[in-house]
């Protein structure tokens, strides 16, 4: 459901000249697969879960997901159809500071949808029930504890239900005994849900306990021309 092909990424460079941050040939993500990135800093992790989102847009290449050529949508529909499809769970929250968990998660259900006023409160109480915050729903991100935030971004990337759900070192900010335990939510929601989840980690453990990881620093270096092969750590 997620293709990728002939794939680069190039930046302009401070000094002049162009930085290539992501190059890939070719890469194929089944609806329901569980998915590593891996690679060293700076090898393009976050680069291509922002173009698997149309949050950037490749210098070449294509992007289809569920048939839908993303990179040649226009940008408004391009963010509608990210709205509509992704899930994105950052690593360093990104939840608004003047509104409540509540409101964080009822401000990304996407309108265009037409959900009624009480579905969609009942439907972003459930996803804070579901990620064990009903004791929190009212509590602003300030007043909320660092596992908490990542909880509340977990459930507000999901209140679309989206087909997709990316997550940028998900369990980087939090303690050990946090990790674990929002790694495994996450994975539960997202198998319940009949989501695809992709997830960047530095962190070995998660690495181990996933199916399938793509390496991009293998990618990057031409020891793996096909970025669909797969490692099982
Ligand atoms: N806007 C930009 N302009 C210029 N270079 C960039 C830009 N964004 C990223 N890069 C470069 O592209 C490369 C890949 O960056 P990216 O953030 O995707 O790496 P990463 O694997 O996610 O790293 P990390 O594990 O440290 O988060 C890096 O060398 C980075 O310096």
């Amino acid at each position: 459901m997620i293709k990728l092909r002939d794939i680069e990424k190039k930046y302009p460079s401070p000094e002049g000249g162009e930085i290539t941050a992501l190059s890939l040939s070719r890469l194929d993500i089944q609806a329901g697969e569980e998915i590593g990135l891996a690679g060293a800093s700076g090898t393009g992790k976050t680069t291509l879960l922002n173009i698997i989102s149309g949050i950037s847009l490749p210098s070449r290449g294509s992007v289809r997901i569920n048939e839908v050529e993303i990179n040649l949508l226009p940008e408004a529909q391009r963010d509608l159809f990210r709205a509509q499809t992704i899930g994105y769970v950052f690593q360093t929250f990104n939840l608004i500071p003047s509104l409540t968990a509540k409101e964080n998660v009822l401000a990304s259900i996407v309108f265009g949808k037409k959900i009624p006023a009480q579905a969609r409160e009942e439907r972003c109480l459930a996803l804070l029930k579901r990620v064990g915050l009903s004791h929190r729903i009212n509590h602003k991100p300030g007043q909320l504890s660092g596992g908490e935030q990542q909880r509340v971004s977990i459930a507000r990337a999901l209140a679309n239900r989206p087909a997709v759900v990316i997550a940028d070192e998900p369990t980087a900010n939090l303690d050990m005994k946090t990790r674990m335990m929002v790694l495994e939510l996450l994975r539960e929601v997202c198998r319940e849900n009949t989501a695809t989840l992709i997830m960047a980690t530095h962190d070995q453990e998660v690495l181990k306990s996933l199916k399938r990881v793509i390496d991009l620093e293998q990618t990057k270096e031409g020891a793996k021309e096909d970025a669909t092969q797969d490692s099982m750590a």
